[in-house]
């Protein structure tokens, strides 16, 4: 387990930039490392920020780039609540990755059958290794301490065979998607959360200072060998008195 790195910006607007180059620089060693760049990607928020800034890198490459998802909605493509289908429109239709490069779920199938079939696309996807280890896995955390689709008190927390799970019973809608779990999202080499906004700064504190009560998703996420940051802007770092780095521009991480 190497140090977390909690790294505060003024604003998303200088927070973005240094997003950008933390992917893009993981990319590269693993490119060289390994000849491809494998990717998590979550929703939410971070869907318009990866869109703005990642095509805004120059020498962007994703030719060998294969992009996953930490969780997504069981809703056709075209839904708008449909992580897949806003990542097609806002940014893979501007990055040069190929369509073999992006495992995204069936969702014509039924919830349990989906998560089988999208484990199956990640073993397939990573054949010498039982848990698929992920360069990058791109994260949010929602104001009720929730990380993929892991919510607090949920027995899929628990959750220590499967890779990917199900769920019917979603608190945040829509109720049903289908989740990355905590032995894949552990194993990553780099795990990256974002969180912005004055909503945050309460949960922030608890993920990372800790306090009463059982410890939530987002602060379970500890990689076993893989390095973790946090990149937050002030108003989510407002009641924070840990360590924190501060950066008033986009910086090379
Ligand atoms: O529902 C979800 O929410 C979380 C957090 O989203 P945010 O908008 O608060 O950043 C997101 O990470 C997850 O992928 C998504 O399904």
């Amino acid at each position: 387990m190497s140090a977390r790195r909690v790294v505060v910006f003024p604003s998303a607007a200088e927070l973005g930039p240094t997003l950008a180059h933390l992917v893009a620089s993981r990319a590269d060693k693993a490119l060289k490392d390994r000849g491809r760049f494998t990717v998590g990607l979550s929703g939410g928020s971070l869907v318009s920020m990866l869109s703005k800034e990642l095509p805004a890198l120059p020498d962007l490459d994703c030719s060998r780039w294969l992009a996953g998802f930490c969780d997504e909605r069981l809703v056709p493509f075209d839904d708008g609540e449909s992580t897949y289908g806003l990542y097609k429109s806002q940014l893979f239709s501007k990055i040069n990755i190929p369509d073999s490069g992006v495992l995204a779920i069936d969702p014509s199938l039924t919830v349990h059958e989906c998560a089988e079939d999208y484990a199956n696309k990640l073993k397939k996807a990573f054949p010498n290794e039982d848990i698929p280890v992920f360069d990058v896995l791109l994260l949010g955390m929602g104001p009720d301490g929730h990380t993929c689709s892991l919510f607090p008190d949920h027995p899929l927390l628990e959750e220590t065979q499967k890779i990917v799970a199900p769920i019917n019973n979603s608190p945040k809608p829509p109720p049903q998607r289908v989740t990355m779990t905590f032995p894949v999202v552990n194993s990553a080499r780099c795990v990256v959360f974002v969180s912005t906004g004055g909503s945050k700064a309460a949960v922030l504190k608890q993920v990372l200072e800790g306090g009463e009560g059982p410890t939530l998703p987002a602060a379970r996420v500890v990689p076993s060998k893989g390095e973790l940051f946090w990149l937050i802007d002030e108003p989510a770092a407002a009641s924070l008195t840990v360590h924190v780095e501060r950066q008033s521009t986009a910086a090379k991480l």
